[in-house]
């Protein structure tokens, strides 16, 4: 059995291998199974990522958005809660700064911050590897299971999306107590609502 640091520097190596125009075409199909779920048409607030070395780039989805009118919203770490992420308002317009991990964020005051996560419809999130319960093996900082703890006690929103190359699919992991597993897997291929 791989342990979660063997894992995470297999699957970044390999999607360093990545040549550009594959991260690009590989991404896009990865966007075209989250539209073809219809899991977008009613949400309204939906969070999504700036990738960073090598992570499949939802942004294609912004566009798919040219004729509807959802808002989307980027995370921003919090400045008042240890590894927590906040959201705020991402559109073409808006400034952005690099944060402490060198991932561009909305620069944004404090009260422009959306504190409350519940509002959020669909998250998508950013993953090294994804079980296929939906057991999830992130960058190591906790940001996403310190922010989504509440929906381990509650069936409240937002919908929470693994957005991930095939590759990053790994073998049933054992969860940690605090791990907030995805309710759906949108890979390349296929788009799994769990
Ligand atoms: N694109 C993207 N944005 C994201 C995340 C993500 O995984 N991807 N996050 C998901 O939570 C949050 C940021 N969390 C992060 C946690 C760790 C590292 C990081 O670079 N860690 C170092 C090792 C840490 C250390 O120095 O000890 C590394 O991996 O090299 C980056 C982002 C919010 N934004
Ligand atoms: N709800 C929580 N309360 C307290 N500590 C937590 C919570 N969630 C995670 N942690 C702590 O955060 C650390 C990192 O967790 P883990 O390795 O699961 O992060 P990750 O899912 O890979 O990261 P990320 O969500 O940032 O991508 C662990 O040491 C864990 O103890």
């Amino acid at each position: 059995m791989e342990n979660q640091s063997t894992i995470r520097k297999h699957i970044q190596a390999l999607r360093q291998a990545l040549t550009k125009e594959q991260q690009v075409a590989y991404s896009k199909e990865i966007c075209e199974r989250v539209i073809d779920s219809g899991i977008l048409n009613k949400a309204e607030h939906v969070a999504i990522y700036l990738p960073v070395r090598g992570e499949a780039n939802p942004t294609p989805l912004l566009d798919f958005n040219l004729y509807s009118n959802k808002q989307f919203y980027l995370p921003v770490l919090s400045s008042t809660q240890q590894n927590h992420l906040e959201f705020a308002k991402f559109d073409a317009n808006t400034p952005m700064k690099l944060n402490q991990f060198k991932i561009p964020e909305p620069d944004v005051n404090e009260s422009d911050l959306l504190k409350d996560p519940t509002i959020l419809d669909c998250v998508i999130m950013p993953l090294v590897g994804l079980d296929p319960m939906g057991n999830r093996i992130g960058m190591g900082g906790g940001f996403y299971d310190r922010t989504f703890s509440f929906k381990k006690t509650s069936q409240m929103k937002p919908l929470l999306i693994g957005f991930c190359y095939n590759f990053q699919i790994i073998a049933p992991q054992t969860p940690q107590q605090w791990d907030v597993p995805v309710d759906a897997i949108a890979t390349q291929t296929s788009f799994t609502q769990l």
